[in-house]
């Protein structure tokens, strides 16, 4: 029987599942994951570890601040009233994990559980990237080097809300996200290939995995850079908790030559994540519409 809807990848299938993930790849850009090595207690902690730093007061959340434009602290603003955040560069980093700690002032328990979580979500990310590879043919394997950024969402749902916009629609800059979304409130949506929306139903154990605009560039066009976005559909609290596996550090990224034939052309110019970051921001394309000025013809 043909699966209907988002997706769904068993990690402990493998090889026999590279060629689904392939397909989920190209036709989505997203996909769940289960068995996929990451506790449920760890999980649930972590859920309850966020919910508490979500709700220190307003002067604590303020120490955690940029390291890279919008990392830290992301208050309620005009144009998301309804949407706070708060955030690290790099979670792979254990140092940069210590400090987030130090500036939230969390116990020890608390600290426990944000190193645990990081180290295996980062060890997953890594993982899931070298699959994408493999199931496109490639040995590839650059990407246990490339930063990771780590964001926990809060959305202040109310009666009033109910029909409005949580987050807008975009596509994640890097290259994999994976996200933790709320297992009991749903609201995350994400864009078929026809253009219209689909939610993504919450599904208690498993994590949603949404690939970037960087795995768009590196795979030479070939996987899908999902747009998505959340609406508020009920009127409660909505928790999500998002790693980003970026990109690499300062080298640029760039579809490896196992990608590129005569008959497959480049399909973009090698850039830095850092530059293509600061291009989104600048031109306000949050929805993957950047990567049109990166294409090799647009240049010529
Ligand atoms: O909260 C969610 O479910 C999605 C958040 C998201 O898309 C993001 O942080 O990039
Ligand atoms: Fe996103």
């Amino acid at each position: 029987m043909k699966e209907v809807g988002i997706p769904y990848i068993d990690l402990q299938d493998f090889p026999a599942q590279y060629e689904k993930l392939r397909t989920a790849c190209e036709e989505w850009g997203c996909f769940r994951v289960v068995n996929h090595n990451v506790p449920t207690t760890l999980m649930s902690e972590m859920k309850r570890v966020v919910r508490s730093l979500l709700d220190l007061p307003m002067e604590v959340k303020k120490r955690n601040t940029d390291v890279i434009a919008g990392s830290g602290y992301m208050a309620p603003s005009q144009a998301n009233p309804l949407y706070e955040a708060l955030g690290l560069y790099d979670m792979s980093n254990s140092e940069a994990v210590q400090s987030f700690c130090d500036q939230l002032d969390v116990s020890l328990y608390q600290r426990e559980i944000i190193q645990s979580y990081a180290q295996a979500i980062h060890q997953l990310a890594v993982n899931l990237a070298q699959k994408l590879a493999r199931s496109l043919g490639s040995s590839n394997d650059i990407f246990s080097e490339w930063p990771c950024q780590f964001r926990i969402n809060k959305y202040n749902f109310t009666p009033e809300t109910v029909g409005s916009s949580g987050v807008q629609i975009h596509t994640d800059s890097g290259f994999l996200s994976i996200l933790q979304d709320d297992e009991n409130v749903g609201g995350l949506e994400v864009m078929e290939k026809s253009g219209s929306f689909v939610e993504a139903e919450p599904a208690p154990g498993t994590l949603f995995i949404n690939l970037g605009d960087l795995a768009t560039v590196w795979s030479n066009g070939k996987f899908c850079n999902v747009k998505h976005r959340v609406l508020c559909k009920e009127a409660t609290i909505r928790i999500s908790i998002a790693s980003f596996l970026l990109g690499p550090k300062e080298a640029a990224i760039e579809a490896p030559p196992e990608f590129v034939d005569p008959e497959h052309p480049r399909v973009y110019v090698p850039f830095t994540y850092e530059d293509y970051r600061k291009l989104r921001l600048a031109t306000k394309l949050q929805a993957g519409e950047a990567l049109a000025l990166m294409r090799v013809q647009s240049l010529t």
